[in-house]
């Protein structure tokens, strides 16, 4: 089976593809074990549409995935893996440079453009607006999988312990954000990885979603994760916009696992 690692901001994924659709939550915790395996945040496995697939949503879409955290959990969404994603499919001809696919959250637009991918999140929901968490103002948002935010006045202070606990209460990726300008900066402990990651996409877009409802950043600001490596994000007619570098690692024959 040939894989291909990718890395999205520093977020990073295994991604191959396939006709047949079946449930990999072992292989992803085989393949994403950063000692025993290959390494990396989550699985990505793309299931191109059939030849002979005819009608309803999938006529809309060039392919559907399969998203899995490095635990093995499925999630719904991955805004980084969506960008690494449709530069697997564009670069293996599994779509064109503009394309669309089906994700548990629903169907997601990207535009490949050299190493720089924009992804279309499906669009944000607010869930809670009012959660008092160890003193702290925390919103609950749905960008695709479920975050929640709240603005620190210290970006180098990320109580994981706390965040643990809160991943756990509101079975929800947890995620501070600074505001720097007119920018952000972001860290987020995610679900499934059940760790800090160098880089979350729906993350970010929920930090920035709540900084833009609140009027505190405009539209199109960067974006700063823990690995450093800028993104961009803004919200146009629809819903939210993500752009940034994909790079591709490697790829490799592996024996089937
Ligand atoms: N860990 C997330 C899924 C991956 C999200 C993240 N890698 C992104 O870029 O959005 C969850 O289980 O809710």
């Amino acid at each position: 089976m040939r894989v291909t690692k990718y890395s999205a901001n520093g977020n990073d994924f295994v991604i191959f593809h396939t006709f047949v659709k079946k449930d990999r939550s072992l292989l992803a915790k085989k393949l994403c074990h950063r000692q025993n395996g290959i390494g990396a945040d989550g699985l990505i496995v793309l299931l191109p549409k059939s030849k002979n697939e005819i009608g309803g949503d999938k006529s809309k879409i060039d392919f559907e995935w399969q998203f899995y955290n490095s635990d093995g959990s499925e999630a719904n969404m991955c805004g980084n893996g969506s960008r690494a994603c449709a530069h697997y499919a564009y670069v293996n001809e599994l779509a064109q440079n503009v394309m669309k696919f089906l994700t548990g959250a629903g169907i997601i637009g990207a535009v490949v453009d050299g190493d720089m991918v924009l992804s279309e999140l499906t669009p944000p929901k607010i869930i809670d607006k009012e959660i008092l968490e160890n003193g702290k103002s925390w919103w609950l948002l749905d960008t695709g999988v479920p975050h929640l935010v709240y603005f620190t006045k210290d970006i180098t202070k990320f109580d994981i312990a706390e965040a643990r606990e809160l991943r756990d209460k509101y079975n929800a990726n947890v995620n501070i954000a600074f505001i720097e300008g007119k920018n952000l900066r972001v860290r987020t402990y995610e679900r499934g990885v059940e760790d800090e990651t160098l880089a979350c996409g729906t993350g970010m877009a929920a930090c920035f979603y709540r900084a833009y409802s609140e009027k505190v950043v405009g539209n199109d600001i960067e974006v700063y994760p823990t690995s450093g490596e800028t993104l961009y994000l803004g919200v146009n007619d629809r819903t939210i916009t993500f752009r940034g570098r994909v790079r591709s690692i490697f790829s490799a024959e592996i024996d089937s696992l």
